[in-house]
């Protein structure tokens, strides 16, 4: 049985290139954001996220990170505004973490890794659906949010209580009248660059847009994301964490900044 692909030391991130060659190309995620180097560009609009909680579905341990599904059928919950055109619809939002505090996010700054990353996944309503939208340049749009370590997030907590039920692989359970705004910082000041999927397949349909401000979570909670696995019920247990993906070189792409 061919062993998919994960993160650990022989089907991880450095492993994934042999089955999905994009791994390597032009527009990888994430990166490492370098403030200074970043181009403040007056023409980006601000973000706008209307989430409407009746559209949050159900949670799932997909084996790779944990996600909140949505319904996406119409324009109820939408990203529009900052760095796109149209209307991108939010699919999804998981996370990513480390094995301790020192690390778990995607993306850094100045080489500072934080604890865990948001990504809320919205698709353009250009495209017919999420899958067709994935394959295309302007396909994807994820808003990235860092998790830095300190006082315990309560708007979090409500997401790390429905995790003993979706311990293991394949677990899911519903997941009703969340609205993700909660999650989301005071300030919606971010960077944005055209990059990647951070997982296979990889594609290169992305448009990051990463919050400069972090939302915070307590050593408490992050043990809670900890607490999951990535095995189904039955197997060995093998703890979910390091699902993340290290920066990737930036290969001559610009980092804008929506902010002074
Ligand atoms: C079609 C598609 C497939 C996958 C694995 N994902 C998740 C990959 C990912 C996780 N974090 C950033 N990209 C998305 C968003 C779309
Ligand atoms: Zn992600």
């Amino acid at each position: 049985m061919s062993h998919g692909w994960g993160y650990g030391a022989d089907n991880g991130p450095d492993k994934w290139v042999e089955n999905f060659p994009i791994a390597d190309g032009p527009r990888q995620s994430p990166i490492d954001i370098v403030p200074s180097a970043a181009e403040y560009d007056s023409t980006l609009l601000p973000l706008s996220l209307k989430y409407d909680p009746a559209t949050s579905k159900g949670i799932l341990n997909s084996g790779h990170s944990f996600q909140v599904d949505f319904a996406d059928d119409n324009d109820s919950s939408t990203l529009t505004g900052g760095p796109i055109s149209g209307t991108y619809r939010l699919r999804q939002f998981h996370f990513h973490w480390g094995g301790s505090d020192d690390r778990g996010s995607e993306h850094t700054i100045d080489g500072t890794k934080f604890a865990a990353e948001l990504h809320l996944v919205h698709w353009n309503t250009k495209y017919p659906s999420f899958g067709d939208a994935a394959s295309q340049s302007d396909g994807l749009a994820v808003v990235g949010v860092f998790l830095k370590v300190g006082g315990a997030n309560p708007q979090l907590q409500t997401v790390l209580d429905a995790l003993d039920s979706i311990k293991s692989k394949g677990q899911q359970t519903t997941f009703e009248n969340f609205d993700p705004t909660i999650l989301l910082p005071g300030s919606l000041d971010y960077w944005t660059y055209d990059g990647s999927l951070t997982t296979p397949p990889l594609l290169e349909s992305v448009t990051w847009i990463v919050l400069k401000e972090s939302i915070s979570v307590s050593s408490d909670q992050m043990t809670k994301f900890r607490s999951l696995l990535f095995t189904p019920e039955g197997a060995d247990p093998n703890a979910m964490v390091d699902n993340y993906r290290p920066p990737q070189p930036l290969k001559g792409r610009k980092v804008r900044a929506s902010f002074q």
